[in-house]
């Protein structure tokens, strides 16, 4: 069974169409990164899997089971979404024990004191930062909270957009190592935006790059790592990278 598949998947905002005729299937247990110019659709692939970008065609799949265009609660237990920017995604007045305990309480799931004990503890936080509020926190932690948050659920597969961009670079090294890690131990499937093509030869093993809301090219990570990608604008992409 694949983790994700989409097929002939077409998303607009409004009138503006801005992914088109996108087929793509992602192996359980694989990290899959789409990379590719600002603008090009990369994050709102992410939505519309994630059930935030309601306005698409073709078909959307996680773990077999096909996404409708209605809150899905079965399909978002399955796949949640890590955003670029922790400080934006946490609620300013909610102690960090709140924020990791909605997603029980919506879903009705209880255990509560025990379930965040244990995610706080597999995201390298201490407990005492248990009733702290996002602002006490560095980006690093703050980032560390958002993935336990996307963690709350026991989900198959992690979105994650830009996870690392909005983080000081010695602490992008350390959420790229917990996201290694996790990875491993939960057997996540992982499905990732990012602009960096060293977080991809680190964390990824296969990828798409994006050109004007399409997939101009599927390549293994060992093809990223030789630079032999076969596209003209995926060489140029490396060509960024490499002078960068
Ligand atoms: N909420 C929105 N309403 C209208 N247009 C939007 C919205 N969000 C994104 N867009 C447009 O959709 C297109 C694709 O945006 P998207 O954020 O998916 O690109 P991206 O490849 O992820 O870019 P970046 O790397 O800058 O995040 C862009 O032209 C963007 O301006």
């Amino acid at each position: 069974m694949n983790a994700i598949d989409l097929k002939n998947l077409n998303i607009s905002y409004g009138d503006t169409k801005v992914v088109f005729d996108v087929d793509l299937d992602i192996a359980e247990g694989e990290s899959f990164a789409l990379v590719g110019e600002s603008g090009s659709g990369k994050s709102t692939i992410l939505r519309a899997i994630a059930g935030l970008a309601p306005d698409w065609t073709g078909a959307i799949s996680v773990m077999g089971q096909g996404r409708s265009h209605h809150v899905d609660r079965a399909v978002s237990r399955q796949v949640q979404m890590v955003f670029q920017d922790p400080y934006g995604s946490l609620h300013p007045r909610k102690t960090i024990d709140a924020a990791l305990s909605e997603p029980l309480a919506i879903h009705g799931i209880g255990n509560r004191d025990e379930r965040v004990e244990a995610v706080l503890k597999s995201v390298g936080l201490d407990q005492r930062f248990r009733f702290r509020f996002p602002h006490q926190l560095s980006g690093g932690q703050r980032q560390r909270v958002a993935i336990a948050r996307a963690l709350m659920l026991e989900p198959k597969v992690l979105l994650l957009d830009e996870p690392t961009s909005a983080l000081d670079v010695s602490v992008q090294a350390e959420i790229l190592n917990l996201l290694k890690r996790l990875r491993r131990e939960q057997n996540l499937t992982y499905l990732m935006v990012t602009h960096n093509l060293p977080v991809v030869s680190f964390l990824c093993d296969r990828l798409a790059v994006m050109r004007h809301g399409r997939i101009v090219e599927v390549a293994d990570v060992s093809q990223l790592k030789a630079g032999q990608l076969s596209d003209p604008y995926s060489q140029e992409l490396l060509a960024a990278t490499a002078g960068s």
